[in-house]
């Protein structure tokens, strides 16, 4: 296999679970180095670095809630003393608790802007910072969504950051161009993971969310490995201000 990381370190928030882990394991198997942050998952961000290590690739867990900007600082700097520079950025840890619009806790809502959206926006900027110091460019990817574009009745909390992180990248791939630094997002479609296993623990759902896919099934975190190890390669070199939909085709199944 043609490894597309050899020799890069690799970031990746919250990588203890779901897409994250997939996205830190698959640029491990691509010959990265790979720090992780996570925020309580300790058991699963110890499993994920001995799978990198397993790999033959020196990894880091990082812990820290990505809701405080200290974190941010904290995790690049521990990834530069342990590794000496970053590469890659992946902007993943977020969160999604379904309820509805009417009766929205205050506390739901912000929490979920301070997660997904301004922790994003600190984490970048703090990953950025180190590129444009360090001289050599870089990528940054983030794991925006489908629901960057569509809406969800459940989620109009969480919708928001994500077309939030889709616009950023778009905004940070003007602002980081002249440094060489490219910034994309990917966006996927339903994936298997802790954040939607309540949601999907309803048959009903799960069947008709299964059927809208033209693909013909629910997604599995593995299958962003490719497209973020894409992003983050020299294969995308001239990719920049890009949003890739990973969903199955889900997005332009109207009828
Ligand atoms: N699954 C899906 O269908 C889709 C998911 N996404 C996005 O993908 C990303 C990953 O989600 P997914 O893998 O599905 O979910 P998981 O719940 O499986 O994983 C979430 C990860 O984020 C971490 N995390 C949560 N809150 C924080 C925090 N405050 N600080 C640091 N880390 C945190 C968790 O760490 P810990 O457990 O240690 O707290 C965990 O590692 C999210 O941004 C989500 O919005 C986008 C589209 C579809
Ligand atoms: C958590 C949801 O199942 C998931 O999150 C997203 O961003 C997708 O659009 C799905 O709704």
């Amino acid at each position: 296999m043609t490894k597309l990381l050899e020799g890069k370190t690799v970031l990746v928030t919250g990588a203890s679970a779901g897409i994250g882990r997939a996205a830190a394991i698959g640029a491990a198997r691509h010959g990265a180095d790979v720090a992780i942050n996570f925020a309580r998952d300790t058991d699963g961000a110890d499993s994920a670095v001995a799978e990198i290590e397993a790999l033959g690739q020196r990894g880091l867990a990082v812990q820290g809630d990505v809701a405080d900007p200290e974190t941010a600082k904290h995790f690049i700097a521990r990834a530069v003393e342990e590794f000496g520079k970053i590469d890659v950025f992946v902007n993943n840890a977020g969160i999604c608790p379904f309820h509805a619009f009417l009766d929205m806790p205050v506390e739901t809502f912000e929490r979920t802007m301070r997660v997904n959206l301004h922790g994003a926006y600190f984490m970048v900027q703090a990953a950025a910072n180190q590129m444009v110091k360090q001289g050599h460019g870089g990528a940054i990817i983030a794991v925006s969504s489908i629901s960057a574009l569509v809406g969800g009745e459940y989620q109009t909390h969480y919708t928001p950051t994500k077309a939030g992180l889709h616009s950023l990248m778009q905004s940070t791939a003007i602002a980081l161009g002249r440094h060489g630094i490219r910034c994309n997002s990917v966006l996927p479609g339903t994936i298997l993971t802790d954040i939607n296993k309540e949601d999907l623990a309803d048959e009903a759902k799960r069947a008709y969310m299964a059927g809208r896919v033209p693909l013909g099934r629910l997604g599995q975190p593995d299958d962003l490995e490719g497209p973020i190890v894409f992003l983050a390669s020299d294969l995308a070199k001239y990719v920049t201000g890009a949003s890739l939909l990973v969903d199955g085709g889900a997005f332009v199944n109207l009828q």
